[in-house]
């Protein structure tokens, strides 16, 4: 990380960066040149360069039609044949990400109905004050027992269920390059990955039904799984690992277009750039730059303030933003602008009014 800022702890809880200097406006914080792992929506697939991201219809496109050569690697496209070789040597190391794409769509055509295989009955029944780390633990484990048994069927997964296997699939083929690939550790490191917040029992605990969804998540993976990369799933610890930093530390994949709504074409993990904190007056913004994220400063910034995007639309309400950060996000915000406009609004008993801009 460079000298201008630091990571340290926050007074409302976790870690934050601050600068530590005077930082101009503009001012490039950081660049994750690429995600460690990343989807892209299943329905987008053709629409959306599996390389750097780019989307057909920003150029008044259908779709990509370069492709891969031969069977293994369905289910990408990208914009150029320059983007094809590049994700074929950074990404499909050993033809392992083509061949993994090809399974789990393969498998996702032959999932069993009714939903699920078994999950331990116990857990229907309980709130989410009961979903400690403890019986989250045993739950996990009564699924590795369930889904190491050969007669297991593929566990039926719906559309955003078998995005998160992609998901989830990306992280372990960057793993798997990382352990056998000295030269990965320059740019690509799970042990980063690891110390980003683990957000696994706040997210079950407030979407209970989520835990069975997970299970089942890794219950398809264990099944679909080449051979190869099978020891990363033969415990649930690295799939809970990412599913569990999954929650509140990736970033969504916009489309770049100007004019109307934009699109959420998937997501991805930037782990250097998931310590920044959310703020509803940030002074930090993030862009797009095909596959890498920036982090450039919105104003200058003095020693010692610390450095904040923000997560959701911070053009609504003080009530609408701090809904849906604590519904989608799981937390309360702590930040400036919110405390000022629920003290005017409190003091007030009227519509608050903003702050900032
Ligand atoms: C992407 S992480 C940011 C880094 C994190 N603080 C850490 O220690 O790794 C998002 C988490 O940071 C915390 N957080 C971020 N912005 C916050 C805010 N404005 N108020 C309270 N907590 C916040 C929440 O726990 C949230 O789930």
């Amino acid at each position: 990380m460079d000298t201008v800022f630091c990571l340290r702890t926050t007074s409302y809880g976790g870690r934050g960066l601050f600068s530590t200097a005077r930082i101009l406006k503009d001012t490039l914080l950081i660049s994750c040149d690429a995600p460690y792992a990343t989807v892209i929506y299943r329905k987008f697939r053709k629409e959306v360069c599996a390389h750097c991201f780019a989307y057909a219809f920003d150029v008044r496109k259908n779709t990509w039609n370069v492709k891969l050569d031969g069977q293994a690697g369905n289910g990408v496209w990208f914009c150029k044949e320059e983007c094809r070789d590049a994700w074929v040597i950074e990404q499909n190391v050993g033809g392992l990400q083509g061949l993994m794409n090809a399974a789990v769509d393969k498998a996702a055509k032959c999932m069993k109905k009714p939903k699920g295989a078994p999950t331990p009955a116990f857990i229907d029944h309980l709130r989410p004050e009961d979903i400690t780390h403890e019986v989250h633990d045993l739950a996990w484990k009564h699924a590795e027992k369930v889904y190491a048994r050969s007669g297991t069927p593929i566990p039926c997964l719906d559309e955003m269920e078998l995005d998160s296997v992609r998901f989830v699939v990306s992280a372990i083929v960057r793993r798997y390059f990382e352990d056998t690939t000295p030269l990965a550790h320059n740019t690509l490191s799970w042990s980063e990955l690891l110390q980003l917040q683990d957000n696994e029992i706040m997210h079950i605990r407030s979407r209970p039904y989520m835990l069975d969804s997970h299970m089942r998540i890794y219950g398809f993976l264990c099944k679909v799984m080449l051979p190869i990369l099978q020891p990363y799933v033969q415990s649930s610890e690295m799939v809970r690992a990412i599913l569990g930093r999954d929650q509140g530390n990736v970033f969504g994949l916009w489309d770049m277009s100007t004019e109307g709504d934009s699109e959420m074409l998937g997501w991805s993990m930037y782990v250097s750039g998931s310590y920044f904190n959310h703020d509803c007056a940030p002074n930090v913004r993030k862009v797009r730059n095909n596959r890498a994220l920036c982090f450039f400063t919105t104003r200058d910034v003095e020693a010692g303030e610390e450095l904040c995007i923000n997560y959701i639309d911070i053009k609504d309400k003080v009530l609408e933003r701090r809904a849906e950060l604590a519904s989608n996000w799981y937390f309360d915000c702590a930040c400036r602008r919110c405390e000022g406009e629920l003290a005017h609004m409190n003091g007030a008993n009227c519509e608050p009014v903003l702050t900032h801009g």
